[in-house]
């Protein structure tokens, strides 16, 4: 089997839906190559006196819509093929969702656990230094995403600001309230879960109120999906997180579990209540729910365990869960897979919001916020499910086709420069 490589997932979902839409390859040439990529390599001076180096990445993959969007990530084992995977995603994500934006996505290779908060803080203020060439809100706007929080933001908008000698909040989105971040931005990823959510089982006719679902990941956007899944009635049975995960057939309180993890460094291989089971992620992945929601990192779902999964619908709430493979897979089995770019786009929606109201110097309501939000996904929702029955093809085949049409258009109209 050869190595993962989540970007030629990317190259091999681009081709699909290209084919689907009779596409020649020089009309779709240009969503199959990032626009930049930036390698970067800075020291960090450590809390003992020493210096180590540290190596990021910004990638840009498309500006055709607008300025480019997207997340930075803080994980041990990224690498730039990750990146442009991530950074693809955005820029198909943005257009599904008809927001003007294009797509980018940023990384530092680290584990943050391992580092104290000065040291975090350092690090990423010596990071923003490296990419502040590419950055800026009409540019390239970042935002949270593994192991990244407001906090982060924060000091990603503060030190681009020094440099450019005033405050310039619209530079990140995902920010803190009190700088200019938006009502509902928190929530925004796990919102979007649940309205792609309720809106597919309303489709598929499965009464929400009955469906048992297993969540993987309770970070942002595992967390906030279990709490407002189980609002709409729905039973969570199952949830994990890096250490592992807890099963229980009658639903997990998922309040009490959120409050345990709400203490940095926590675990879930540590908490202990009454009918509570502990399981692996694996396990977690093939047990008997209505719902897997995979929130946590790419390729969980793989040809390895896909032919083990018993649930009606996939809602991928992290992005990239599921290889080609394992696609393929599925869809024999009859099991419907609402794609990343639609299920998770719910985030960049918010954010979109907050630089909208970060560049007009305006506040809006959170119920305003979450209204827009959610009309906007459902439009998105119905649209990616009316040509997925109209052309017989999967919910991903389906995405990505509107997309697709939407930066071939944007492309086409722009024209060549020079
Ligand atoms: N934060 C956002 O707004 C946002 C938006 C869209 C998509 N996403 C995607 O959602 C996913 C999760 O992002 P997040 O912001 O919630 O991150 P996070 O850092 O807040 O949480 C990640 C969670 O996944 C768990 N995890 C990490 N590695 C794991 C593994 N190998 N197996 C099982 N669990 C593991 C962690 O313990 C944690 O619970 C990512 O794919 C991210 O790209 C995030």
């Amino acid at each position: 089997m050869s190595t993962y490589n989540p970007y030629d997932n990317v190259l091999e979902t681009i081709r699909n839906a290209a084919s689907i839409l009779g596409l020649a390859e020089s009309d779709y040439a240009t969503t199959m190559y990032p626009e930049r990529e930036l390698k970067v390599s800075f020291p960090v001076m450590m809390d003992d006196g020493t210096v180590k180096i540290f190596e990021g990445y910004r990638v840009q993959h498309s500006s055709s819509r607008g300025p480019c969007k997207g997340g930075i990530r803080y994980h041990q084992d990224v690498n730039i093929d990750e990146v442009k995977a991530l950074a693809a995603w955005m820029t198909f994500k943005c257009a599904v969702v008809g927001i003007p934006y294009g797509g980018a996505k940023g990384a530092v290779k680290v584990d943050p656990s391992k580092l104290s908060s000065a040291e975090l803080q350092r690090l990423t203020r010596r990071y923003t230094a490296m990419i502040a060439p590419l950055i800026g809100p009409d540019q390239d706007i970042p935002a949270p995403d593994v192991n990244t929080n407001g906090q982060v933001m924060g000091w990603i908008m503060d030190t681009y600001s020094m440099l450019k000698g005033h405050a310039i909040p619209g530079v990140v989105t995902g920010k803190p309230i009190e700088i200019g971040g938006s009502l509902g931005r928190v929530e925004a990823t796990g919102r979007g879960v649940m309205i792609t959510t309720r809106e597919s089982l309303k489709k598929l006719g499965i009464p929400a109120d009955k469906a048992r679902v297993a969540i993987q990941g309770m970070g942002n956007v595992g967390s906030i999906s279990a709490k407002l899944i189980a609002e709409l009635g729905a039973k969570i049975v199952a949830v994990s997180d890096v250490s592992g995960g807890l099963y229980s057939s009658e639903g997990l309180n998922i309040s009490a579990i959120r409050e345990y993890l709400s203490v940095r460094g926590r675990l879930l291989k540590d908490y202990n209540e009454p009918g509570v089971n502990h399981i692996t992620n694996q396990e977690l992945i093939t047990c008997g729910a209505d719902v897997l929601v995979p929130a946590a990192m790419e390729n969980q779902i793989t040809e390895k365990n896909a032919a083990d999964i018993q649930v009606k619908v996939i809602v991928e709430g992290a992005n990239g869960p599921t290889t080609v493979a394992a696609d393929k897979i599925l869809e024999e089995k009859g099991i419907v897979v609402v794609p990343d770019i639609l299920a998770n786009a719910g985030g960049v929606v918010v954010s979109y919001f907050e630089w909208v109201q970060n560049l007009q110097s305006l506040v809006w309501d959170e119920d305003e916020v979450n209204k827009t939000l959610n009309r906007i996904m459902c439009k998105a929702i119905d649209e990616v499910f009316d040509l997925h029955t109209e052309k017989k093809i999967t919910l991903r085949a389906s995405a990505y086709c509107l997309a697709l049409k939407k930066l071939v258009t944007a492309k086409n109209i722009r024209g060549i420069f020079p």
